[in-house]
């Protein structure tokens, strides 16, 4: 796997807080150029709202968010969000522009040339496997849930953003449709050398396609590392993930 020790994303010491109520607390998490990083937690522990920090949807109430070694702040909002290609579970596609122009939307607003667009268009179509001739000119309510997510993802890759936030992008899809597209991923996550910090609440899908998981519970990062040094975490949030990892594969022992 092509990760650098070269820092993409980096919390310093981050909390956030909405009326009162501190979501996030003393988050501190460097993320590598070209790794996977996991953020694997129950509902309701703060992935979603670490995800938002990093591409200036939500603004740290102390500490600082740090992308390419500049703060989420000091950032222009918009040339910001062209950095960062942005995935979550109901794929936000536009439901009156087909296929090829959601695909095509960053690239548009960036004002490429129509045939550059159209190219590239039919490039992140095919990487997603999905065939341009015959799903371009469809509307999003004429896919599956399936081939939407995988418009969801050609759309993000479309400028071909250094980093990519997903945010439970294949959560609502069946588990064998579900396996194809995390294989996918992984592919071309590798392929490409992205930065991802992908959100789950699945330990199996962290597991899958961790370079390292950092494990939330009630807004903290509770334990940070690879798949073995998660394996090792005595934290009981992660020994209660393990036992749905053990609980999964002990079926055989049903009778
Ligand atoms: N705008 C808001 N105002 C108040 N509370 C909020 C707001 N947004 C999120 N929360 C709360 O913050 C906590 C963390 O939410 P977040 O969406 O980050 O969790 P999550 O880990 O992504 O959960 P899930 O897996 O269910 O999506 C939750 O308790 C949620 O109810």
């Amino acid at each position: 796997m092509s990760t650098t020790s070269e820092i993409a994303v980096e919390f310093r010491d981050v909390s956030f807080e909405i009326n009162h109520r501190l979501l996030l607390s003393n988050l501190n998490l460097s993320i590598y150029q070209g790794e996977a990083l996991i953020l694997l937690g129950r509902s309701g522990s703060g992935k979603t709202t670490t995800l938002k920090l990093i591409n200036h949807l939500l603004v740290p109430t102390q500490g600082q968010v740090l992308v390419s070694s500049r703060p989420t702040t000091n950032w222009d909002a918009i040339k910001l969000r062209r950095r960062i290609g942005y995935v979550i579970q109901e794929t936000g596609l536009f439901p009156h522009f087909t296929v090829g122009e959601n695909v095509g939307l960053v690239p548009s607003l960036e004002k490429w040339p129509a045939q550059k667009i159209e190219a590239r268009v039919y490039e992140m179509l095919d990487l997603v496997g999905l065939e341009p001739k015959q799903f371009a000119q469809r509307y999003p309510h004429q896919l599956s849930g399936g081939q939407r997510q995988r418009v969801g993802v050609a759309r993000a890759l479309a400028a071909d953003p250094p980093i990519l936030l997903m945010d439970e992008p294949f959560g609502a899809l069946d588990p064998i449709t579900r396996l194809e597209l995390q294989q996918q991923f992984q592919y071309l996550q590798r392929q490409l050398g992205k930065t991802v910090i992908f959100v789950t609440h699945d330990i199996q899908e962290a597991f899958f396609l961790a370079t390292r998981i950092g494990l939330m519970y009630a807004g903290k990062l509770v334990a940070l590392g690879t798949r073995r040094e998660f394996i090792q975490s005595q934290h009981p949030e992660a020994q209660a993930f393990l036992a749905c990892l053990n609980a999964a594969n002990n079926w055989e022992q049903l009778n």
